[in-house]
C-alpha cells in the first residue's frame, strides 16, 4: 500500500543529483526565469517564501516539465519548467523599503551605475536615496550624466560637483546627441569610458527618460537583444522596462559568471525604511567624513547639538547646504513612527 501511494501520490522530494545550478535573470510575479550555464532558460516557481529569489541570485532548481512553457515559449524564451529549491547565500542585496513593502532590485551586484541626464532634470533627493542604499549594501557606484550636449549641461554638472568632491566617480557625455552629425563620436567616447567599469554585474538605475534603454541597446551584443525582444514581442507585443532584467554582456563560457547589465525600473519612490536613523550619516560620504573629526556628543544627530563637526563643516562650506537639508529630512522620515 505504502509503495503504491508513493508511486502515484505526487513527486518524491528531489534527490540532490536532480538539482541543477542557475542564475535568475528575470522575475514575473510568482515565476522566475532561470538561466543555466549552457544558456538554457527555465521558467521556475519558488518553493515557499523562504526561497524567494531575486534577479542575480544563484539558485539550485529541479526540472518539473520538459518542453515549452504553455503554447509558446515563456516570456524570456524559456524551454522548460522547474522549481527553485534553494537560493545560494548572497554577496549583497540592493533593495528599497517603504512602510508597506520591501522591493528587491537585484542580488550579487558588483557595481551600481546611476544613470541621470541633463533632461529630465534629476531629483537630488532621489539621487541621494539611491546612493545611500548603495552605501548600505556596500555596492560601488558610478554616476553618469547623459545628454550633456543640451543647454542645461553646465548647471547639471554644477549640481553634481559635490558628489564628485565626496568621492563618487562621475562621468558625463552624450549617448545619442540630437545633432546626428556629431552623434557617433560622442557616443563612442562615453562608451569607451564606461566599458572598463562593466566587468561584473552592473545594475543600471535612473529616472525615466534619462537614456537607460539607449545605453543597454548600445552595449548589448545583438544576438542577446534579439532573443529577448523576439520572445517578448511574441508574447506581449512590446518591450517595456517594467521589470528588473539581467542581460549578459560577456558571459564566461559554460559558467554563470561574467559581465552583465541589469535593467531596472524604480528610481522613484525609493524608500529607506530598512535603515536605522542613527546610521544615516554614515552612509553619506560627505557627512561621514566631516563626522570623523569628532562631534562633542557620541550620539550627535548633526542637527542642533553644540560642538557638531558636521555642522562646522556645513558652516565652512565643506558640506553643501542642500545635502545637509536632505539628510535632515531623511532622518525625520526614518524617525517618524510607522503610520500603518
Ligand atoms: N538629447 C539627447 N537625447 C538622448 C541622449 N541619449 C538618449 N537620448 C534620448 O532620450 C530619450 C529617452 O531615452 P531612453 O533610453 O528611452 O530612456 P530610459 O531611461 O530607458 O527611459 P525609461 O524606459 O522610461 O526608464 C530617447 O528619445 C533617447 O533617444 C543624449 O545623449 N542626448
Ligand atoms: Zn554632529
Amino acid at each position: 500500500m505504502k509503495r503504491a501511494r508513493n508511486e502515484r501520490g505526487g513527486r518524491p522530494a528531489a534527490a540532490p543529483e536532480d538539482l541543477q545550478e542557475g542564475r535568475v535573470i528575470a522575475g514575473h510575479g510568482r515565476h522566475h526565469s532561470v538561466e543555466t550555464a549552457e544558456g538554457h532558460r527555465v521558467l521556475c516557481t519558488s518553493r515557499g517564501k523562504r526561497n524567494e529569489a531575486v534577479v542575480g541570485d544563484r539558485v539550485r532548481w529541479r526540472p518539473t516539465q520538459d518542453g515549452p512553457a504553455g503554447a509558446a515559449e515563456g516570456p524570456e524564451g524559456e524551454v522548460a519548467q522547474g522549481v527553485i529549491e534553494a537560493v545560494a547565500p548572497r554577496r549583497n542585496l540592493f533593495f528599497r523599503q517603504d512602510e508597506l513593502r520591501t522591493k528587491s532590485f537585484a542580488a550579487n551586484l558588483d557595481h551600481l551605475l546611476v544613470w541621470i541626464a541633463v533632461e529630465p532634470v534629476f531629483s537630488e533627493m532621489q539621487l541621494t536615496r539611491a546612493l545611500i542604499a548603495a552605501e548600505a549594501a556596500r555596492i560601488p557606484v558610478t554616476l553618469v550624466l547623459n545628454k550633456t550636449e543640451l543647454p542645461g549641461a553646465d548647471a547639471a554638472r554644477a549640481r553634481l560637483a559635490p558628489y564628485a568632491a565626496m568621492g563618487y566617480r562621475v562621468i558625463d557625455g552624450a549617448l545619442k546627441p540630437r545633432d546626428p552629425a556629431r552623434a557617433a563620436g560622442q557616443a563612442e567616447a562615453l562608451l569607451a569610458r564606461l566599458r572598463p567599469l562593466l566587468g561584473g554585474a552592473t545594475l543600471v538605475l535612473g529616472p525615466s527618460g534619462s537614456g537607460k534603454s539607449t545605453l543597454i541597446n548600445a552595449l548589448l551584443p545583438e544576438a542577446e537583444v534579439l532573443t529577448g525582444e523576439i520572445s517578448t514581442a511574441l508574447n506581449s507585443g512590446r518591450h517595456t522596462t517594467t521589470h528588473t532584467r539581467w542581460h549578459w554582456l560577456n558571459r564566461v563560457p559554460g559558467t554563470l559568471d561574467g559581465a552583465a547589465l541589469i535593467d531596472s525600473p524604480g528610481f522613484q519612490e525609493f524608500g529607506l525604511r530598512h535603515l536605522a536613523p542613527e546610521d544615516l550619516a554614515g552612509f553619506m560620504p560627505d557627512l561621514r567624513q566631516a563626522a570623523e573629526a569628532g562631534c562633542r556628543f557620541h550620539n550627535c544627530s548633526h542637527r542642533h547639538e553644540p560642538g557638531c563637526a558636521v555642522r562646522a563643516a556645513l558652516a565652512a562650506g565643506r558640506i553643501s547646504p542642500l545635502r545637509h537639508e536632505l539628510y535632515q529630512s531623511l532622518r525625520e522620515e526614518l524617525e517618524a513612527p510607522p503610520r500603518y
